[in-house]
């Protein structure tokens, strides 16, 4: 559970605050997607929540995060290991390069923590399972394709056993089918009933995986609802982000009187080919188009 009130966070060289008075909440088997426009703050906020701001960067912030009900001021890096987890966007600066195989470099976190033998086995296994890593688990890292590195990382984390995970555009250097391995995982985490905080770009997919959009716009919170009602408003544009191409085409049909009137405008692809559906069988359908 992450819970975040009236927070503030200044670098210690910014000019103003990179994070603004923002509140909001992220329960367990939740996934909350950040978006904004560059320099909106995202990355400040994954790092709030997973704890290296301001641990490391220092600077100064005013209000609360708190994870699982712990004050993130008041708790060192080291006591949220096993807690929060923080996957960032490129896997080849998260492996270790200290292992020779999937399974070790799985096991080095757990090594670390002075975690038995027996338990890093009994752990190890379910991971290297659910994230479909099985098969390549004695490989070495560096044999994977980017998607599976990127499933590398995230199953080192998910090893701790943390109850939060932030993911920071974990997505932003795969291909397609790497993209898909990670949202395909993300699904995963929440089943097993990880709080998700997600900064992504990719938003057809965000749009189908996330149960909750946040928008960040200069270091304030300006939108917070489903995808449905975040992504298809009509500022979402003026917030620095893209609106999805199945969101534009039918807000260019509905100004033609082209889209179902009750019906929401689409973020998806299903929802946009539904309401195109319903309009195609419309009477008017022949002289319109
Ligand atoms: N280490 C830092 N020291 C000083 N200012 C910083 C630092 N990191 C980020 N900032 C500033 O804080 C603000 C928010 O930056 P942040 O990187 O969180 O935005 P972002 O939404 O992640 O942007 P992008 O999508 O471009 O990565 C920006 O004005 C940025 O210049």
């Amino acid at each position: 559970m992450i819970e975040v009130k009236g927070f503030s966070f200044t670098y210690p060289t910014g000019s103003r605050p990179a994070l603004c008075d923002i509140g909001f909440e992220v329960g367990p088997r939740e996934l909350c997607a950040v978006v904004g426009g560059s320099g909106a703050g995202k990355s400040t906020l994954a790092g709030v929540v997973s704890g290296t701001v301001p641990h490391l960067t220092g600077g100064t912030a005013q209000g609360a995060v708190q994870v699982n009900g712990r004050d993130l001021a008041d708790t060192p890096l080291s006591g949220l290991v096993g807690e929060v987890g923080l996957v960032m966007q490129n896997p080849f600066n998260q492996i270790s390069g200290a292992r020779f195989s999937v399974r070790e470099e799985i096991a080095f976190g757990l090594e670390n923590l002075g975690v038995p033998r027996d338990e890093m086995v009994a752990r190890i296994d379910p991971v290297l399972h659910d994230l479909g890593l099985a098969g390549v688990a004695d490989r070495s890292p560096y044999e994977l394709s980017g998607g599976q590195q990127q499933l590398l990382a995230i199953g080192s984390i998910l090893v701790m056993r943390p109850t939060v995970m932030v993911l920071d555009e974990p997505t932003s250097q795969l291909d397609a089918a790497g993209n898909a391995l990670v949202f395909e995982a993300l699904g995963t985490l929440k089943e097993k009933g990880v709080t998700v905080l997600l900064i992504e770009h990719r938003m057809e997919r965000l749009a189908r995986a996330a149960d909750r959009v946040l928008v960040l716009d200069r270091g304030s919170i300006v939108a917070n609802g489903t995808p449905e009602e975040v992504l298809a408003d009509e500022r979402l544009e003026q917030w620095g982000v893209a609106p999805l191409r199945y969101t534009m085409a039918a807000r260019r049909a509905a100004a033609r009187g082209l889209w179902p009137a009750r019906r929401p405008l689409p973020v998806t692809l299903d929802a946009a080919a539904a309401g195109f559906g319903e309009t195609a069988g419309h009477p008017d359908r022949g002289d319109r188009r």
